[in-house]
C-alpha cells in the first residue's frame, strides 16, 4: 500500500460532478479512513463543488490532480505524480453521453464519445496496469452502464462506446486474474446527474440536419417523453452508485458485473432469454411505439416483474 496507516490509494477519473464526485467524497469520508483518494478532473477550475462536499476530508484523505483521459500526456503526467506510481484501486468514471438520430451526428462527434468512454479507459488501464501486475495486486473498476449490456434506441453511439468497453474489460479480466488484479464493472441504469442535464441541453439545441420528419417526430415526441418517464421512475442518485461502488471494492471476492438497479434486471434478462434477439427488439419496439404513452403503467409492470430472485442479482446500495 502506498500511504501511511495502511491506506489504500484510490484514483478516480471525472470527479468534477455526478457519480465521480460522490464516489470520491464517500471514500474520503470512510469512517475507518481506509482510503487515500486522488480525485482527478480535467479542469481544476471546477473543483469547488468537490472541495465543498469533501469538507474536512480535503487535504487529509482526499487530494486533487488534473487529468484529461483523452490526452496521453495528461494521463502519464498524472500517474507519474502519484507517489511511487502506486495505485491500489483505479476507478474509471469519466464519460460523456450522446443522444439523437444518427443521421444528425457527425463522425467527429461520435469519435469524441469513443475517445472519452472507450479510449479514455484503455489509456488509463495501460498506464496503471503494468505496476499492478508487477505487484500482483490491484483493483480496476469501470463505470459502464446498462447501455453496455443492452442497446437503447437513439443512444446508438453512446451504447456502442460502452459495449466496446465491456468487450475490452471482459477480455482483460481473464489475463488480470492470473496476476491477482481484479476488474469490476458497475452497470447503472439512469442516474440523476449532470449527464442527464447536459444531454437535455444538447437536445434543446439540436437542429436535425439530414433527418427525415418521421424520425425527428419519433425522437422528440415518443422517445424523449418516455425517457423522461424512465428517469423519473427508475432514476438512482449518485450516492446510490457510490455506495454500490464502495461495496464492490470492499468485497473479498469482487464481482465482475454489478448492475445497480433491480428495476432494470428484466430488461437485460430479455436478451439472454432469447438467443435470436427477437424478444428484446420486439419488446423495446412495443414498449416505445405501442405503450410509449402508457409508460407510467409500463414502469409499474416492470417493477412487478422484478421479483426478489432477480433483485438478488444486483448490487444494492444498502
Ligand atoms: N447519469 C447516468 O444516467 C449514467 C451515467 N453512467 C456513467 O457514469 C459516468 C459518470 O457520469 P455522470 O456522473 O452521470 O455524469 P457527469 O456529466 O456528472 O460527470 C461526468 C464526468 O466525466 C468528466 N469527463 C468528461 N470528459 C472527460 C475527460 N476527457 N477527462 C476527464 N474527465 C472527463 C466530466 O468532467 P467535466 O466537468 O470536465 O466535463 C465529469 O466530471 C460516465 O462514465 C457515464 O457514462 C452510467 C450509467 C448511467
Ligand atoms: C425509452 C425506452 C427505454 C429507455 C431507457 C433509458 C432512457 C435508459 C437510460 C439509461 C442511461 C441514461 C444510462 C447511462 O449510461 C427502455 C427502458 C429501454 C424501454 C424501451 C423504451
Amino acid at each position: 500500500m502506498g500511504y501511511g496507516g495502511g491506506q489504500k490509494v484510490v484514483l478516480i477519473t471525472g470527479c468534477s460532478s455526478g457519480i465521480g464526485l460522490r464516489i470520491a467524497v464517500t471514500l474520503a469520508k470512510d469512517e475507518k479512513k481506509r482510503y487515500h483518494v486522488i480525485a482527478t478532473m480535467r479542469d481544476l477550475k471546477k473543483k469547488d463543488k468537490l472541495v465543498e462536499a469533501a469538507g474536512d476530508a480535503y487535504g487529509k484523505t482526499l487530494m486533487l490532480l488534473p487529468l484529461d483521459v483523452c490526452s496521453d500526456e495528461s494521463v502519464e503526467q498524472c500517474i507519474n505524480s502519484v507517489k511511487d506510481r502506486h495505485i491500489d484501486i483505479l476507478i474509471n468514471n469519466a464519460g460523456v453521453g450522446l443522444l439523437g438520430p444518427v443521421e444528425s451526428i457527425s463522425i467527429e462527434e461520435m469519435k469524441r464519445v469513443f475517445e472519452t468512454n472507450f479510449f479514455g479507459v484503455v489509456r488509463m488501464i495501460k498506464e496503471v496496469m503494468p505496476d499492478m501486475k508487477k505487484r500482483r495486486s490491484g483493483h480496476i473498476v469501470v463505470m459502464s452502464s446498462v447501455m453496455g449490456l443492452q442497446g437503447v434506441v437513439f443512444n446508438d453511439v453512446y451504447t456502442a462506446s460502452k459495449f466496446a468497453m465491456e468487450g475490452f474489460c471482459e477480455s482483460m479480466a481473464v489475463q488480470l486474474l492470473k496476476f491477482n488484479v481484479r476488474l469490476s464493472m458497475i452497470e447503472p441504469g439512469p442516474v440523476h446527474t449532470e449527464f442527464e442535464t447536459k444531454m437535455m441541453e444538447d437536445v434543446a439545441k439540436m437542429e436535425y440536419p439530414g433527418v427525415d420528419a418521421d424520425t425527428v417526430r419519433y425522437f422528440k415526441d415518443v422517445y424523449l417523453p418516455s425517457s423522461i418517464d424512465i428517469f423519473e421512475a427508475m432514476g438512482q442518485t449518485p450516492e446510490d452508485i457510490a455506495k454500490c461502488t464502495k461495496k464492490v471494492i470492499e468485497s473479498n471476492s469482487p464481482r465482475f458485473r454489478n448492475l445497480t438497479n433491480s428495476l432494470y434486471t428484466p430488461i437485460v434478462a430479455l436478451k439472454y432469454a432469447d438467443e435470436t434477439g427477437g424478444l428484446s427488439v420486439n419488446t423495446f419496439y412495443n414498449l416505445l411505439f405501442n405503450f410509449g404513452p402508457l409508460m407510467h403503467i409500463t414502469m409499474s409492470i416492470l417493477k412487478c416483474l422484478t421479483c426478489s430472485c432477480l433483485r438478488r442479482r444486483t448490487i444494492s446500495p444498502n
